[in-house]
């Protein structure tokens, strides 16, 4: 690439964990609709499997669930799932859409018994409105406030029994009293490459995509550990056969096609190899600072800081340290390039020394 080449907005990367709405639209017809057709978090599966199966047997309401866990690891999805098991209809909300402490209390005078509430973004709630979901999560209560000022009355409503599911991609952001009202939590990790791999294959079948096991596990491969990318890299995989060849994914047409798309063997795009490119062959490595970085590539510092390097750090290709960023043995490897001598060590005279 050459410098004076833009970097891609990040709303438009191929590989953002995030989903526009055209994309979650896309995305409902790809959801799995029960835990057998749910693939990976083995743990996670299990845990709540139980759960549901013991509130089935008791013939009642499954205890409050949080999910938490990056974006495009199906939390949403797993939301619904549960519903589904539960037999029982869905509510869906967000932390965000609850201004005022009113709101949430409509949404929860209109439940009916065992429905599930979906609280998506739920560190995103205001105050008055988490204070009011204490109370309705541990007593099935809340309390109407009537009226204003002294004369302001608080009438108490009661509730069906409902379940709660809350997701987060924030859970350290939940204040404890919340999260200890959960009776369950279920914690969601990134998808291990064959566990993609059977996201992309199953996601074909439903596409009527042609794709082999190779094929597949490229697209896995090359996904970030997220389900949502590897949906969305399978998308434009399927344009490229298409226009490109007869249809039908192989590993070569996979490849072909998400080099296209600058997404590269390890799932990194245009932005994270400009960032990495320039720590190595700019600042031979570093430890540079995160606004020369930033200005190296043409970005802005919180872009670098939040788009680029969680996954650059994840993947070990570059560490943050006191001293600024430093790139990793492997991030040399991985652009193919050789880094630069060691420096002398100490009490040595180097080139430059005094
Ligand atoms: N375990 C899975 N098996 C198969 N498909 C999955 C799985 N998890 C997620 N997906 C697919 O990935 C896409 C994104 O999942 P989902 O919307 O549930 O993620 P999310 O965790 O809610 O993300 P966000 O934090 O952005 O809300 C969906 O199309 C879903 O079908
Ligand atoms: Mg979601």
């Amino acid at each position: 690439m050459t410098w004076d080449d833009p970097v891609p907005e990040t709303d438009q990367r191929l590989v953002a964990a995030a989903a526009d709405g055209e994309e979650r639209a896309v995305e409902a017809a790809l959801r799995p609709k029960d835990l057998g057709e749910f693939v990976g978090q083995e743990r996670v599966r299990e845990q709540l499997d139980l759960v549901l199966k013991a509130a089935r047997q008791r013939g009642g309401t499954a205890d409050h669930v949080l999910l938490s866990g990056a974006p495009g690891l199906g939390k949403t999805t797993l939301s619904m799932i549960i519903a589904a098991e539960m037999g029982a209809p869905i509510r869906i909300t967000s932390g965000p859409a609850i201004q005022h402490a009113g709101d949430l209390a409509a949404i929860l005078s209109s439940l009916t018994e065992g429905e599930v509430l979906f609280l998506d973004e739920i560190h995103r709630m205001s105050r008055p409105a988490e204070e009011m979901l204490y109370m309705a999560m541990e007593d099935f209560r809340v309390d109407v406030i009537v009226g204003k000022g002294p004369g302001a009355t608080a009438i108490p409503l009661e509730l069906p029994p409902f379940t709660l599911v809350g997701a987060t991609t924030r859970a350290g952001l939940l204040p404890p009293p919340l999260r200890d009202r959960f009776g369950f939590t279920g914690h969601m990790e990134f998808y291990a490459p064959a566990e993609l791999e059977r996201v992309v294959r199953r996601s074909a079948d439903l596409l009527d995509v042609v794709i082999d096991t190779d094929g597949a596990a490229e697209i896995a491969g090359r996904s970030r550990g997220t389900p949502r990318i590897a949906n969305r890299l399978l998308r434009r995989v399927r344009d490229y056969a298409q226009v490109k060849a007869d249809g039908v994914v192989t590993r070569e047409i996979a490849a072909q096609a998400l080099d296209v798309y600058e997404v590269d063997l390890r799932g990194l795009d245009r932005l994270d190899r400009a960032v990495l490119d320039a720590l190595l062959r700019l600042f031979g490595g570093g430890p540079v600072g995160l606004s020369t970085l930033a200005v190296a590539v043409g970005e802005e510092r919180e872009t670098v800081e939040e788009v680029a390097e969680p996954f650059l750090v994840r993947e070990g290709l570059l560490a943050r340290t006191p001293r600024g960023r430093i790139a990793t043995p492997a991030a040399w490897a991985h652009l193919g390039l050789v880094p630069p001598q060691q420096p002398n060590p100490p009490g040595q005279q180097g080139l430059f020394g005094q």
